[in-house]
């Protein structure tokens, strides 16, 4: 069978091909010479497939989609205080090259705007960008020299930020080097493969879904994502969120990224630009994805039922008592918990076996954890033994042993019932 994606992202394509509302970015020489018509879009999914459709070929210079990316990779070196201590995490409201810091804090609002963006960058070293973009992207990136040099020539707002950081303190090196540096950074050449691909390691808890290296600890992943939500899409971040609903971030030569987590990386690529700087034809399709395939963030499934069912049996020695078998699946989280937990409030006190089985169960959180092996005690405490049914090694070496309430472990894990 030939999958029906990729004729499904075409034809998301052509519907969005009649918007030619906006403008090519002129402040960059060298951005103002691309064609117009250039259109292209990627999905990258957690089964580490990657479709790309349209201009799928055609490299542009990565711009302000490098900001989340330098992000994760300056927290993973510095640590969450560090970097937070230069650079917020509030939506500033205004244009992302605005000339601006917190009235309150002195930092730069966060790091999507031109302000953080280029604090972050003085953070990280010329190798360290190459080497964490790679990682992020399964590639090595090369820098467009031309749209390099062409944006150092007519760099003077990006100047006057820098050397507003400086004068606070909150950047330390030289204004011109670190605009050198954070201009080559956006000057990285991808396609939309790339960006979807590198959408979807953040997506993904922070593990590239192709070559399945860790890029960035899962806590960083959440932080970019975090602010790719609040702030990514600068002052249209609102409109943005309300209708489409996917953490994103838009860059100055017409690419767009979305992050859905634990769903997949998304990438649109149309050059010309709605009066916040985002692509106008970027932002349709996102809208139209967004829908088709009901990706809204705030648009969430029921909860899948954690327990597939409870059922008690003779326990077999004679006396009526009947031991209850509780079949627990997917996720042990905080939800799945609660709702065994109301299932075991009706377990009068007694001496009966309670079997917790997790054959189906694909996932233990730490909350999970703690609420099940609680239980676990609690019903001990009733003067019930637990069995836990644990094929697959879901709890942890001497959990079940934990649960001691006072002759001894009253708890025992089986591999099968
Ligand atoms: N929005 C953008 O893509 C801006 C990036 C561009 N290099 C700048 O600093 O102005």
């Amino acid at each position: 069978m030939r999958s029906p994606l990729p004729d499904y992202l075409s034809e998301v394509l052509q519907a969005c091909s009649d918007e030619d509302g906006g403008e090519l970015a002129a402040y960059i020489p060298e951005l103002a010479d691309a064609d117009p018509d250039r259109l292209a879009l990627a999905l990258s999914t957690p089964s580490g497939t990657r479709y790309a459709v349209g201009d799928a070929d055609v490299r542009f210079t990565i711009q302000s989609i490098s900001k989340p990316f330098a992000y994760a990779l300056a927290l993973v070196d510095h640590g969450l205080d560090a970097v937070l201590e230069r650079v917020g995490v509030e939506p500033s409201g205004d244009a992302f090259n605005e000339i601006s810091l917190d009235p309150a804090t002195g930092r730069p609002l966060n790091p999507m705007i031109n302000a953080g963006a280029i604090t972050v960058h003085s953070m990280l070293d010329a190798d360290r960008v190459q080497a964490g973009f790679a990682a992020f992207a399964g590639r090595d990136l090369e820098v467009d020299e031309e749209v390099h040099a062409s944006e150092l020539e007519s760099a003077d707002r990006n100047h006057a930020i820098a050397y507003m950081l400086r004068n606070h303190g909150i950047i330390e090196a030289k204004p011109t080097e670190v605009v050198d540096g954070y201009t080559r950074q956006c000057s990285l050449l991808v396609d939309v493969g790339d960006l979807a691909v590198m959408a979807a390691t953040l997506a993904n808890a922070g593990v590239h879904p192709e070559t399945g290296e860790r890029v960035v600890p899962r806590w960083v992943a959440r932080q970019v994502l975090s602010v790719m939500t609040t702030c990514g899409m600068y002052d249209a971040a609102g409109d943005w969120f309300t209708l489409v609903g996917i953490p994103a971030k838009s860059g100055v030569s017409g690419g767009v990224i979305g992050a859905l987590p634990g769903k997949g990386g998304f990438a649109a690529f149309s050059p010309r630009l709605d009066e916040h700087g985002n692509s106008t034809r970027g932002v349709r399709i996102f809208e139209r994805l967004s829908r088709d395939m009901g990706m809204h963030l705030m648009e969430v499934p029921p909860a899948a039922r954690p327990l597939t069912h409870g059922h008690a049996a003779e326990d077999g020695d004679g006396d009526g008592d009947l031991d209850s078998t509780y079949e627990l699946q997917g996720a042990v989280d905080f939800v799945g918990m609660e709702r065994l937990l109301v299932e075991l409030e009706r377990e009068e006190e007694g001496a009966r076996e309670i079997v917790l089985d997790l054959t189906r169960v694909h996932e233990v959180r730490d909350v999970g954890r703690r609420m099940l092996l609680e239980a676990a005690r609690r019903l001990a405490l009733d003067g019930h033994g637990v069995t836990f049914v644990d094929p697959e090694d879901m709890l942890e070496v001497g959990d079940a042993g934990s649960i001691d309430v006072g002759d001894g472990p009253a708890a025992t894990v089986v591999r099968e019932r």
